[in-house]
């Protein structure tokens, strides 16, 4: 990132946060922040007072407005979408105004102004997804793969990055678990079985700093990852914080399922194993019907999908380890 321009779009969230941080410690010569909302925008440039930051009023619907930020940009993060699942659910087409027609506006325009490369932020919801966040993800995810299959590998590099749940992220669980246990109680667990797979914020920066160096075009990145049922969650929340209160199951919410998938099987056969990480490989053959008869991956079969279900399972103990490498948790049980 040395003397690099960087766009980050949805750059005052909580990725953005970090990355800006991070872009900014690693020598980075310019950041610009493009994103809708000029109060979050004033807060960070107060906060930061930074003449290496430039914000950018925009949004990614706009493709006059993304083409003004990236004319000379070298990199970018592609964090800005409608990531609620409920609000997505309510309005679909607006999940598709911003995840989908936003997401191609950033890619056209990085590979008209000839950007090095840009790495899109998905989710472990756009795999077989069900409900309309996580369909509007899959999408961007195939505008991705489209834009690279269409240039042959040519120009600017678009790949991706697929998170699971990232822990203490605005209106999660754990930051609500919190407030339920502080108010005595009771911690609502819509199902105490269902599993997430659970990604400190951190961690995500390093996952798109991982992509950012390797990324072919059409990539997808995963870090492998621990996952927890959301009862054994709830139970470390309650021991973590000497909290005495009940928990009460609500059943599974509208979109919601059981587990979480962060690649398929389909995916992984042809997949590489990077340590830390897999990186998924965009199906380069040709989408002619005659070799997708043909030349099937006959490895498919003996493997099985990744999930929170089948990852590392962490038990209350190993929980409660992770949380409390969180400065979020470490500062509310006074301990930073
Ligand atoms: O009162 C609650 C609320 C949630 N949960 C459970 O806690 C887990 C995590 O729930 P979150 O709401 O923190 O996360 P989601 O998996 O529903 O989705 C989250 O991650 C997504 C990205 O993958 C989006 O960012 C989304 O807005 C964000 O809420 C789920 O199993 C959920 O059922 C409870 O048990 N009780």
């Amino acid at each position: 990132m040395q003397g690099k321009t960087i766009l980050i779009t949805g750059g005052t969230g909580s990725f953005g946060g970090v990355m800006v941080r991070h872009a900014l410690a690693q020598g980075a010569g310019e950041i610009r922040i493009l994103s809708r909302d000029e109060e979050k925008q004033d807060a960070m440039r107060n906060r930061l007072r930074e003449p290496r930051l430039s914000f950018y009023i925009g949004d990614v619907r706009d493709p006059g407005s993304v083409d003004m930020a990236m004319a000379g940009a070298d990199m970018v993060f592609h964090a800005a979408a409608l990531k609620q699942v409920p609000s997505c659910e309510f309005f679909p087409m607006e999940a598709v105004r911003t995840n989908v027609v936003g997401s191609s506006n950033v890619i056209d325009a990085a590979i008209k102004h000839d950007v090095d490369r840009v790495v899109c932020l998905s989710t472990d919801k756009a795999v077989l997804p069900i409900n309309a966040m996580g369909m509007s993800k899959a999408m961007m995810e195939k505008l991705v793969q489209a834009a690279s299959r269409r240039r042959n590998g040519e120009g600017t590099v678009v790949a991706c990055v697929r998170y699971g749940n990232v822990m203490y992220s605005r209106g999660s669980v754990i930051p609500l678990f919190l407030k339920q246990l502080r108010d005595g109680g009771p911690i609502t667990v819509t199902n105490p079985q269902m599993t997430r797979f659970l990604l400190p914020l951190i961690d995500s920066v390093a996952l798109v700093e991982h992509a950012l160096t390797h990324a072919e075009p059409g990539d997808v990145f995963i870090k492998k990852a621990p996952a927890c049922t959301i009862g054994t969650l709830a139970e470390a929340m309650k021991a973590l914080f000497e909290a005495d209160v009940d928990i009460r199951t609500i059943g599974v919410r509208h979109g919601e399922k059981l587990f979480e998938t962060l690649a398929t099987a389909d995916e992984l056969a042809g997949a590489e194993d990077q340590g830390d990480y897999w990186r998924i490989r965009m199906d380069g053959r040709d989408l002619d019907y005659a070799s997708y008869f043909s030349e099937g991956n006959p490895d498919v079969a003996e493997i099985e999908d990744y999930t929170s279900h089948n990852t590392e399972q962490l038990d209350l103990e190993g929980v409660v380890d992770l949380l409390l490498t969180l400065p979020e948790i470490r500062a509310e049980l006074g301990t930073a």
